[in-house]
């Protein structure tokens, strides 16, 4: 029960936003009209209940007029149930979609936002394949939503109307029992009560593994297909490396999750289907064994029989809504755990950032420098791995940072750029300022060329001039007549020239600080340096910090910081400092 009334609570926190934002006009008003026509089904269901009662005394009595009459009766009513059941799918899938839409962007919204995507996977991530759940698990829970609740409610409307009728028919056909007349008021209604507490409480027994194991279905299925595409992308280094037996291997062994998974569901829902087949079968029946006696006595027409089967059998259709729809339910909860996971996910990156003891970047206006203040940067698991006091980084005074690697580097370009929260102190950048990360692996959305290199500002911010321009003062003006051209440029060039396209886009872009994180190792010490001459001569006001290991790079920074080891971590040094530390420790050494 207490299950019951978090999912539903859950359900309440994910579902009612859209209908509280912008689009909550359009979202109510199809939500009435489903609803709506739901309630006019029953309606029409209940009119031809009572249309059954005439019908078969009419068959009954031999009474042609009648007969005729009650198939005029029967077009109109089918016709009305036809064009509602249509346009109640109709605005069902019409709701579906923007309900769908809506959640989508909300989600890519907080998904994205203050880099939580990249917080979310820092924390080891409790919810796995985000792109599953803002793909599939959206829609299941938008169609499934819509589908229960609506026929929830369908029900029980359906129950309230004809346990009345029902009701009412257990007094025109008492119940006999051995020729006896049992006087028990409304039997047929406590006959179909219990019934389908009977099956409800059994399919419950059968079925509730079914939750954990959709869950895990849907899980190993997600697995699987990033597996796939995660070959896809590093298909050259499997071909070059011949690991594909090892890649058919992992492959396969993830997809013998997903099998072994799905032969449990399969057994279960054997048992369940083999369960709720035959009550559904039976429930055929069963109206007609308890009335048959009445019948027989003569104690009611035929049209009395067949009016009270069929409200016995709504009742108990009713009554029965967990048995029918177990198996949607136990995807549904299935899918409202992991959409849950991964909201909760998302929170606790968001708020991972704006905790008290994580590293705070502070945006201060008036100031050219990027200062840190004891600032210790850890690993996620709390261990220390750099600590740096009253250390600036000036305007227009370019720095290298160098140290050993998995000193830290690249991780303090990380805390910088406000993305890395585990530690503590705080780093102050100038306010309205742009900061740009140049990594060794630049980043190219499939697109464009034009857009791939002006990422992450929109295709049209730089004129093809411009681009063409930036694409020459790298050394590719090659590439300069295929700006139009859609590719995966990141498989599709070498890693030198993802580099200098990296540099392209920092020439565009122009930012007052440029971080270049081993940005252009890949590429040979004379083409290097012809690239930070240009950057020198085409951004002058932009303050280059650079990460890299060649001497070469010296020569074009004005000043030199190293991570050393102090201890249990590295600590950040100019240079000179660095250097007698070594020599103190050398001399104390010997
Ligand atoms: N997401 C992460 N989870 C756990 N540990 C991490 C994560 N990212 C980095 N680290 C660890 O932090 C340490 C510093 O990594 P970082 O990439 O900053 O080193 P680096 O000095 O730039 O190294 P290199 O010169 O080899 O590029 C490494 O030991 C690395 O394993």
């Amino acid at each position: 029960m207490n299950n019951l009334r978090s999912t539903v609570a859950i359900v309440w926190r994910i579902a009612i936003p859209y209908f509280r934002s912008e689009d909550k006009v359009a979202g109510r008003t199809l939500l009435a009209a489903v609803i709506a026509i739901q309630l006019a089904l029953v309606a029409i269901d209940v009119l031809v209940n009572k249309w059954q009662n005439r019908f078969f005394n009419a068959l009954q009595e031999y009474s042609w007029d009648v007969f005729v009459w009650e198939i005029g009766v029967f077009v109109v009513l089918a016709t009305a149930a036809v064009l509602l059941a249509v346009y109640q799918l109709y605005l069902n899938q019409w709701l579906q979609i923007r309900w769908r839409n809506w959640m989508t962007q909300h989600y890519l919204e907080t998904w994205l936002d203050q880099a939580n995507h990249y917080r979310m996977q820092l924390t080891g991530d409790a919810a796995d394949n985000p792109d599953q759940r803002i793909a599939e698990d959206i829609q299941m829970f938008v169609q499934n939503t819509l589908s229960l609740t609506i026929g929830l409610l369908g029900q029980i409307v359906t129950l309230a109307s004809f346990v009345v009728i029902l009701w009412g028919l257990s007094e025109s056909a008492p119940l006999i029992i051995l020729g006896k007349e049992l006087p028990i008021p409304g039997y047929l209604v406590w006959g179909a009560l219990i019934y389908a507490i009977f099956g409800t409480a059994l399919t419950h027994w059968i079925g509730s593994p079914l939750v954990d194991l959709s869950f895990q279905q849907q899980r190993f299925e997600a697995d699987f297909r990033f597996n796939l595409v995660r070959t896809r992308e590093n298909s050259e280094q499997i071909a070059l490396l011949r690991g594909e037996g090892a890649e058919r291997g992992r492959l396969l062994d993830r997809f013998g999750s997903v099998i072994g998974n799905w032969y449990q569901i399969m057994s279960r829902t054997k048992r369940l289907t083999a369960f709720t087949q035959s009550y559904s079968q039976a429930a055929v029946i069963f109206p007609y064994i308890l009335v048959a006696p009445a019948y027989f006595a003569k104690m009611i027409p035929m049209g009395g029989m067949m009016q009270t089967a069929s409200a016995f059998s709504s009742v108990q259709g009713a009554l029965s809504f967990f048995v029918t729809a177990y198996r949607t339910l136990a995807d549904w909860r299935a899918v409202v755990a992991r959409l849950d996971g991964f909201e909760r996910s998302i929170e606790s990156a968001a708020t991972l950032a704006s905790q008290p003891h994580t590293v705070d970047v502070v945006h201060v206006a008036d100031k050219d420098s990027i200062d840190l203040a004891q600032l210790l940067l850890k690993l996620p698991n709390g261990l220390p791995l750099i600590a740096a006091d009253g250390f600036s980084i000036s305007g227009n005074e370019s720095t290298l940072v160098t140290g050993p690697s998995g000193a830290g580097k690249s991780t303090l370009f990380r805390a910088i750029a406000g993305v890395w929260p585990f530690g503590s102190g705080s780093i102050s950048v100038p306010a309205h300022t742009k900061l740009m990360m140049l990594p060794q692996r630049p980043y190219f959305p499939i697109g464009t060329l034009k857009a791939a290199i002006g990422y992450p500002a929109e295709p049209d911010t730089f004129t093809s001039d411009k681009v063409k321009d930036a694409l020459t003062a790298v050394g590719l003006p090659q590439l300069a007549d295929r700006l139009g051209e859609e590719a995966h440029w990141n498989r599709m060039l070498s890693l030198g020239e993802q580099q200098r396209l990296g540099i392209a886009r920092a020439l565009l872009h122009r930012p007052q600080y440029l971080f270049l994180d081993e940005a252009t190792a890949s590429l040979d010490e004379p083409s290097e340096a012809r690239l930070y001459r240009v950057i020198a001569e085409q951004l002058p006001e932009t303050t280059i910090v650079s990460i890299g290991h060649r001497s070469t790079l010296h020569a074009f920074h004005d000043r030199r910081v190293e991570l050393i080891r102090d201890g249990d971590r590295f600590s950040l040094r100019p240079t000179d400092q660095a250097a007698a530390a070594d020599a103190a420790a050398g001399s104390g050494g010997s």
